[in-house]
C-alpha cells in the first residue's frame, strides 16, 4: 500500500462506540487512546471489572508487520507475569477486528501528576521515584526484553505501588536477525534502538520531566538542563551517563546501584 493510501486508512478507521459490545461479554466504557497501531478502549464486563481492550487497526492487520508488532505485545504481557505490569487476559477477533484484554492498572500517569495534579518533584523526589521504577524496568531486562517506550504516559503511581504499561514497542534483544535491521534504521533514535541503554536514555527523559516540574526561568534565554536545573555533580553524572553523553550503563545493574548510593540506601 502506498503511503497516502496508508494515511487515508489511518484517518478514515473510527473507533468503537461507548456502549457497543464486543465478543458479547464487555461494554466498551471510555477511548483511551488512538495510535497509529490502533485503539485503547477502557472496557468492563457484565460484573462491573474494568479492563483495557487494545484493538489493532483494520489495514493494520493485512499488513504483516502491523500483524506481528501487536502480537509481540500479547506475547511480551503473557511472559511477563508480575503485578508491576497489566496482566493479559485473552486475545480475539470479531468482525475482522484484532483484540487484546489486559487487566486494567488504576493510577495516575507521571504525565498527569506532573501536568493535571501539578505535582512538583525535587531532585530527592525524582531519583526516589527512578529507583522504585527501575526496580520494575529490571524484571523486563531479567528476561532480555528491552521496553522502548518508558515514558512518562506509560508509568503510573497509584499510593506505593508502580506500574509500567503499553509494551507495545517491546523487543526481546535476543531476536538479532530482526533486530539488526530495525537498530540500523533507528540507530540514531537513542530510546528506540534495541539495547538495554535506550530504556536508560528514555528514563533520563522521564527524570528531566520530573525535575523540570519545579523549573522556574529566570532569564527568556533557553540554556541545557545542566545550566537550567541545580543539581548535585552525582545526579549531573548518572543522567549524563543515562542519556548517552557520557559512556552509557549497559546494564541495569550498575545504574541501579549509582542511584541507590545516590539515594543512601546502600
Ligand atoms: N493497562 C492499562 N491500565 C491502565 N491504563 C492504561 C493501560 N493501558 C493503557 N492505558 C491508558 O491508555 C492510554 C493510551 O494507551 P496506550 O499507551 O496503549 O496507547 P497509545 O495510543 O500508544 O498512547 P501513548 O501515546 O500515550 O502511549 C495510556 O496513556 C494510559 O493512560
Amino acid at each position: 500500500m502506498n503511503k497516502f493510501i496508508l494515511k487515508w486508512h489511518e484517518i478514515s478507521e473510527r473507533p468503537l462506540k461507548i456502549k457497543a459490545q464486543i465478543s458479547q461479554k464487555y461494554t466498551i466504557k471510555k477511548l483511551l487512546g488512538k495510535g497509529s497501531y490502533g485503539f485503547t478502549y477502557l472496557v468492563d464486563d457484565k460484573q462491573g471489572t474494568r479492563y483495557v481492550l487494545k484493538q489493532l487497526r483494520k489495514y493494520k492487520m493485512l499488513d504483516d508487520h502491523g500483524r506481528a508488532s501487536f502480537q509481540r505485545e500479547a506475547d511480551i504481557l503473557k511472559t511477563l507475569r508480575h503485578s508491576a505490569y497489566p496482566a493479559f487476559y485473552e486475545q480475539f477477533e470479531e468482525d475482522g477486528r484484532s483484540f487484546i484484554l489486559m487487566e486494567y492498572k488504576q493510577g495516575f500517569t507521571f504525565e498527569q501528576l506532573i501536568f493535571n495534579e501539578n505535582h512538583i518533584y525535587d531532585e530527592k523526589a525524582s531519583f526516589y521515584h527512578l529507583e522504585r521504577i527501575l526496580e520494575i524496568v529490571r524484571p523486563i531486562h531479567n528476561l532480555g526484553i528491552v521496553h522502548r517506550d518508558l515514558r512518562i504516559p506509560n508509568i503510573l503511581m497509584n499510593g506505593n505501588e508502580y506500574y509500567i504499561i503499553d509494551f507495545g514497542l517491546a523487543r526481546k534483544v535476543s531476536d538479532k536477525k530482526s533486530n539488526e535491521e530495525v537498530n540500523e534504521i533507528l540507530a540514531k533514535q537513542l530510546f528506540r534502538e534495541i539495547a538495554f541503554k535506550s530504556d536508560f536514555y528514555a528514563l533520563g527523559h522521564f527524570v528531566l520531566f520530573l525535575l523540570y516540574s519545579g523549573y522556574e526561568p529566570e532569564t527568556r534565554k533557553s540554556r541545557s538542563w545542566e545550566d537550567e536545573l541545580e543539581l548535585s555533580v552525582t545526579s549531573k553524572k548518572i543522567l549524563r551517563k543515562m542519556l548517552q553523553l557520557d559512556e552509557p550503563y549497559h546494564d541495569i545493574e550498575q545504574l541501579l546501584m549509582d542511584v541507590k548510593l545516590f539515594n543512601g540506601g546502600i
